[in-house]
């Protein structure tokens, strides 16, 4: 099968340059980019590569970076690869009603996930040994316990949190081109300790993600392995 092209979305230079260190066989097939923190840099950006490419158009795109792992699924070092892209702080409050909280999706303004090709996600995550899992986009880091107990009760399956997926997400659905999300982490969800943050073991992971998940993205649909 030729090389599929490959929209990666990244959000800090570090996460970009850790992506590019494992292009290998890729090669030209893959653009990296590194969009800003958040979903409105995010989405921006990957719209905007989306559209620029109209004559020559992605296959798939990857929000891809480091992110915090909620325990007991995923701790640092840990790679996640998302069963569905959530946006888990966007939406109303609504006190002494749905959890204190309403989403997108409920109050009637669009969706509050996306959930990416399940045999795509299944087979990477199988490949990269990742826990394929709901991961969290937020405007806002996690930085104490009440707020992780807060999204974990909320979506007690999420497996990590980062501020670009669900951006990227939704420029990639307008778009009409299959996404992922891929979040190597860096740190655990809860009490900010920002000295704590095992980055550079988590932009190692990222490399290492991206140079096993080549076979997988040009292998057949019918050929992908998923067992883990
Ligand atoms: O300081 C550095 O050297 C450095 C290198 C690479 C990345 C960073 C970042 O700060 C990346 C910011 C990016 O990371 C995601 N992230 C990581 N942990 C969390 C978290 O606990 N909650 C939410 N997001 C997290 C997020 O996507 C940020 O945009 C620094």
């Amino acid at each position: 099968m030729p090389h599929p092209r490959v929209l990666v979305v990244t959000a800090v230079a570090a996460e970009r340059d850790a992506v590019v260190r494992a292009a290998g066989a890729a090669g030209d097939h893959r653009t990296v980019l590194a969009a800003g923190a958040g979903p409105a840099a995010a989405a921006a950006a990957t719209a905007f590569a989306l559209a620029d490419a109209a004559h020559r158009p992605y296959d798939l795109v990857i929000s891809a970076g480091i992110g915090g792992g909620f325990a007991p699924h995923a701790g640092p070092g840990d790679t996640v690869v998302a069963s569905r892209i959530v946006a888990a702080d966007l939406g109303a409050q609504t006190p002494g009603e749905a959890d204190g909280f309403t989403d997108l999706g409920a109050l009637g303004f669009g969706v509050a996930a996306h959930t990416p090709d399940e045999a795509l996600s299944t087979a990477v995550a199988a490949a990269l040994g990742a826990v394929r899992a709901p991961v969290l986009t937020v405007s806002t880091a996690t930085g104490t316990a009440g707020r992780a107990a807060e999204l974990t009760r909320r979506h007690p399956g999420a497996a990590a949190e980062a501020m670009e997926g669900f951006g990227v997400a939704e420029a990639a659905a307008r778009a009409g081109v299959p996404v992922l999300e891929i979040r190597t982490v860096s740190n655990a969800v809860g009490p900010r300790d920002r000295a704590a943050w095992r980055i550079g073991e988590a932009l190692a992971a990222l490399t290492e993600a991206f140079a096993r998940m080549e076979p997988v993205l040009t292998a057949r649909p019918g050929e992908r392995s998923t067992a883990p």
